[in-house]
């Protein structure tokens, strides 16, 4: 099994044509795979501006038109394609969902957004994604020949109960497709990341969309790869880019003997407080 491998982070200029959203994910992620890159991520809200208002109108089936395209590219560049979320319609509701395909173009893994966006900071952000989307309810992962990997959503990295699961389930890299704002994001986008990877001495690796200064809401950008010591490995600025990193699984055993505090967790005392409901 291959230690070492290569991550590609696309972080697209989304614009509101779902089309040319769809043509130019083809070109970046064929890119990456000729940069070596063997699991390649897109952002949240790759195929639609990301804001409640245009949940709706862009939503599919999953299955469908959009899942198809990534099946389809992730075939073509042989490559485990991580397909950001698009809003999902599914039984008459509406998801932020994260689809994942194999290098066959199967799809190996569906993560519906578990914690939903509601925020309020006076005079800055408000945003309540509940008031269109709801939730999902469960965990995903999968497996590829490099690691074992889970999925979150932007808002789900600000819960570490979500990374540690994760983590208690064997994957060595989580990944969150992400789209934080000019208001959270200078503080707390990498301070969440690294905190994850820190906790849980994991790969973190999150997928932003780059900053459309035109848009309703404004995305930090800055798709980040941190490492189970807690270093940035690879970042960039708000611009279309790709982000690289190179994943190394002997340097994850490293850390894990050097400070092995996964092992050292005392399940048997906190379990209790977390199963009640009072504090
Ligand atoms: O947590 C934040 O500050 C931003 C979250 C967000 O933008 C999202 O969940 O889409």
């Amino acid at each position: 099994m291959a230690r070492v491998f290569r991550v590609g982070l696309i972080q697209l200029m989304v614009s509101t044509n779902k089309n040319d959203n769809l043509h130019r994910i083809h070109k970046f992620v064929r890119e990456a795979a000729q940069q070596g890159a063997k699991l390649i991520s897109l952002p949240e809200c790759f195929n639609s501006p990301y804001g409640t208002k245009f949940f709706k109108a862009y939503s599919e089936t999953v299955p469908g038109t959009t899942t198809q395209v990534l099946s389809d590219i992730a075939k073509e560049n042989k490559v485990y394609l991580v397909g950001g979320s698009i809003p999902e319609v599914a039984d008459g509701k509406l998801f932020n969902t994260c689809t994942v395909f194999d290098p066959e173009g199967s799809m190996i893994a569906k993560y519906r957004k578990m914690h939903l966006f509601d925020i309020d900071v006076p005079g800055k952000i408000t945003f309540r994604e509940s008031d269109v989307l709801s939730p999902g309810n469960e965990f995903a992962t999968f497996d590829t020949p490099y690691c074992k990997v889970g999925l979150g959503i932007c808002y789900d990295v600000r819960f570490p109960e979500l990374a540690q699961a994760y983590c208690k389930r064997g994957c060595q890299l989580v990944i969150y497709p992400g789209a934080f704002n000019t208001t959270t994001g200078p503080v707390h986008w990498e301070l969440l990341q690294r905190s994850r990877a820190l906790d849980n001495q994991i790969y973190v690796a999150t997928c932003s969309p780059a900053r459309d200064k035109t848009a309703d809401y404004i995305t930090w950008g800055h798709s980040t790869v941190v490492d189970p010591w807690g270093r940035v490995m690879s970042t960039c600025d708000e611009k279309e880019q790709i982000v690289y990193a190179d994943i190394d699984l002997n340097y994850l055993d490293e850390v894990r003997s050097q400070i092995p505090v996964t092992a050292q967790k005392r399940y048997d005392i906190y379990d209790g407080v977390f199963k009640s409901s009072n504090n």
